[in-house]
């Protein structure tokens, strides 16, 4: 019997620790039962304390790996993660309307959970013209939003305003996601029907490395099997709530989540 599955392309740096970047789509996409292909923005020298080194790919070699990708076994989804450059993001929006490219989700990464800038200021601006009109979902955090928006979001009514001002930087959906503290961990999605909330309870714990990475190459396998952004977001939150949930607790700092914790059994 031969079978296939549907299959996630990420475009995103490297963790060498494992928990974000390339390395979190890659478990993420094949806990969901999902083939992942990838394309290599940047290395990173990171572990759970911190980001060390951050060395860019050539732009030149970044489209050649999205045409060897599309080229053979073509992505139902991409998600997009660290682009560090403008020449970068160029590359990748060239390659993506090359192939053309659909279900594309996008997350803005700009600092780590330490606190490293992982975005030239220029790419941020590089990001918004070239690949936000190529999104089907942007998935900033509070301090993307803030950052693109250049609005302080305090409040769950600041979440609101800065959500529907994204909007329309895109023709994507806006998803802002609830992990830094507003709303408690709930998060807003802002599409051309409106507004809508997707409750999540807050997890009390500090082992919160890669959630960002992990949601939205999440969101891209829902869209990859045939889901609404709505339904996948869904089914996305449910998954790292309970990665965050299974008590994983490895490494000196911000630990990774448990992105097996489905696999497990007793523990
Ligand atoms: N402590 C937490 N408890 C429950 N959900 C969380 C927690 N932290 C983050 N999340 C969820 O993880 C996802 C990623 O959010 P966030 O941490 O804001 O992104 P990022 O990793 O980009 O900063 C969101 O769905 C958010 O609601
Ligand atoms: C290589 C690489 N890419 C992205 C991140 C940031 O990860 P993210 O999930 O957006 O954020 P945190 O949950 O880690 O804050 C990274 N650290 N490395």
């Amino acid at each position: 019997m031969s079978y296939s599955v549907p299959s996630v392309v990420s475009i995103a740096g490297s963790d060498s620790s494992g928990g974000a970047g390339i390395q979190a789509d890659i478990k993420t996409v094949e806990a969901f039962g999902l083939f992942a292909q990838t394309v290599v923005t940047a290395l990173t020298v990171q572990n759970t304390l911190g980001v060390y080194g951050v060395f860019d790919a050539d732009p030149s070699f970044v489209r050649a790996q999205i045409d060897a990708v599309f080229s053979d076994i073509r992505p139902d989804a991409v998600k997009i993660g660290m682009v560090s450059s403008p020449s970068i993001v160029e590359s990748i929006a060239q390659g993506l309307a090359a192939h053309e490219a659909r279900s594309i989700v996008l997350d803005p990464v700009m600092v780590s959970t330490s606190g490293a800038p992982l975005i030239e200021d220029r790419a941020r601006e590089a990001l918004v013209e070239r690949l936000f009109p190529l999104a089907s979902v942007i998935t900033p955090n509070i301090p993307e939003a803030e950052v693109l928006c250049g609005m302080a979001v305090r409040t769950r009514d600041d979440m609101e305003r800065a959500a529907r001002m994204l909007k329309k930087m895109t023709p994507g959906a806006v998803l802002v996601k609830g992990g830094h503290g507003v709303s408690g961990a709930d998060d807003l999605l802002c599409c051309d029907d409106g507004l809508r909330w997707f409750e999540g309870r807050r997890i009390e714990t500090s082992n919160t490395h890669g959630t960002g990475c992990t949601l939205s190459s999440a969101i891209a396998c829902g869209l990859a099997r045939g889901e609404g952004v709505a339904e996948a977001v869904e089914a996305a939150k449910r998954y790292v709530a309970g990665a965050l949930e299974s008590g994983f607790d490895i490494g000196k700092g911000s630990g990774p989540l448990d992105h097996m914790w489905q696999y497990r059994g007793e523990k």
